[in-house]
């Protein structure tokens, strides 16, 4: 074997190297030197002296180190600019939302309570500023597509009522030619994601006398639902507004009850296993379109107890939450009769119904039964017959054992059965 320390080659066979380490040459203890075998390089190798290929090799990958650190420091760099200005536009944004929503609230169209609420619960927070140049989520319509919750705040609003789960307020928006109902909802400590999962299914769900939302915003403080505006009042007002019912005939009293008894009991049979009842079922929340055909809004929009983490729940005489009574589907019922008994007494439901069920109770047990019916549909010549088949109905309702009450499905069919009769009767079919 031959080794050229020139050029660091080998001549000769591969070695079958079985050279042997002198004691000089391991720089440890001399005891350790054994006999060496490799097919590689023979210990002469390892000593030779740098050539002048290697050095510049060396030299190349000093270089490439350098590089690499460059590199590396510039990404580095690259990263906290980017961050900076991240945050930097972040505070603008917050400052430039601020500075809208305050403008809006001082604007004449507002109404003044809105501009208070509004004022304390947006301006100071950072997460809602940011949260208000999120679009909504559209369900429907395309002319709430593109619609972001800042949009919301600016436009002119009317404050169209303040109920106990939030505000609801008339807003304008593309210069009046659009015009929607947007509700607040209150103290709803519900998630986001649950919100959202609801708003999903309830979209799913269609009936034409069920008024489905236009398109909703989810933030942590802040719930709001878009519908459309229904231009003709509620059935609250139509019974006991200005003209106390006088223009709502018997025929169209059937009608509306027949109409919405359809459609809940729809909801109930289609939301059964998701178990969404209305949960706040009013005649403020019966709606006319512009047909005049009743639609019932803000279906599904009270969570019921058991959905709310932070409820703390206690059972009635019949083992049941009164909180989750009032949401559920007998709680539906419940304020369905009571919508019966205003049909067919003309009486409003002032602070809590129980003021009405006790009075028709009463009257009920003294057999004056007649005196609990609306004067103006006597007078107009409804059939008595009916008017007491419809009592019943109401009062089977608002059994106060949930258990005995109807289901809707029922109730529909038994006030259908009435409808027929009454249009049958009728001297106009
Ligand atoms: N989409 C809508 N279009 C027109 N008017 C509406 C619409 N939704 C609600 N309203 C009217 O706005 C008023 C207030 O409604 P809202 O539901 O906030 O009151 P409420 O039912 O008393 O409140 P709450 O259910 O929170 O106690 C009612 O007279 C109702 O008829």
């Amino acid at each position: 074997m031959q080794f050229n320390a020139s050029n660091n080659n080998f001549s000769g066979p591969l070695p079958d190297v079985k050279g042997r380490f002198s004691a000089e040459s391991w720089s440890g203890n001399p005891e350790l030197g054994g006999e060496f075998i490799s097919k590689e390089f023979p210990p002469s190798a390892a000593a030779a002296p740098l050539s002048p290929r290697k050095s510049k090799d060396s030299s190349r990958r000093l270089l490439l180190i350098y590089f690499g650190y460059a590199v590396l420091g510039l990404i580095i760099l690259l990263v906290v600019a980017f961050i900076l200005i991240s945050k930097k536009k972040l505070k603008e944004a917050e400052a430039d939302v601020a500075k809208k929503g305050v403008n809006a609230y001082t604007s004449s169209t507002y109404d003044v309570s809105k501009i208070t609420e509004h004022k304390s619960e947006y301006s100071a927070s950072y997460e809602e500023s940011r949260a208000a140049m999120s679009p909504l989520v559209v369900l429907r319509s395309p002319r709430a597509q593109g619609l972001r919750f800042e949009d919301l705040l600016r436009a002119p609003a009317e404050l169209l009522g303040k109920g106990k789960h939030g505000s609801i307020y008339k807003v304008m928006l593309h210069n009046g030619s659009t015009t929607l109902a947007v509700k607040r909802v209150k103290d709803w400590s519900v998630t986001s994601q649950a919100f959202r999962r609801r708003m999903q299914r309830l979209h799913q769900t269609r009936h034409p006398n069920i008024l489905r939302s236009l398109a909703f915003y989810s933030s942590k403080q802040e719930k709001l639902l878009v519908y459309e505006y229904q231009p003709n009042g509620s059935l609250s007002k139509l019974l006991h507004g200005s003209r106390n019912g006088q223009a709502f005939d018997w025929g169209s009293r059937i009608n509306v009850a027949a109409t919405v008894a359809e459609a809940l009991a729809y909801m109930h049979e289609e939301l059964s296993e998701d178990g969404i009842a209305h949960g706040n079922l009013k005649s403020a929340n019966i709606l006319f379109n512009n047909n005049m055909d009743p639609c019932v809004s803000e279906y599904g929009l009270m969570i019921s107890q058991s959905e709310n983490p932070s409820s703390n729940s206690h059972s009635n005489s019949f083992g049941l939450d009164p909180a989750r009574i009032r949401t559920s589907f007998k709680a539906d019922i419940y304020g369905f009769g009571v919508i019966l008994l205003e049909l067919v007494t003309g009486k409003p439901v002032q602070g809590d119904e129980l003021e009405l069920i006790q009075w028709v109770n009463t009257v009920v047990r003294e057999e004056w039964t007649v005196e609990v019916f609306d004067k103006g549909l006597l007078l107009e010549g409804a059939s008595e017959e009916r008017l007491l088949i419809l009592l019943q109905i109401a009062l089977k309702c608002i059994n106060p054992n949930p258990y005995e009450r109807p289901n809707m499905d029922q109730v529909a069919v038994m006030i259908n059965t009435l409808k027929d009769e009454e249009d049958k009767s009728s001297p106009y079919v």
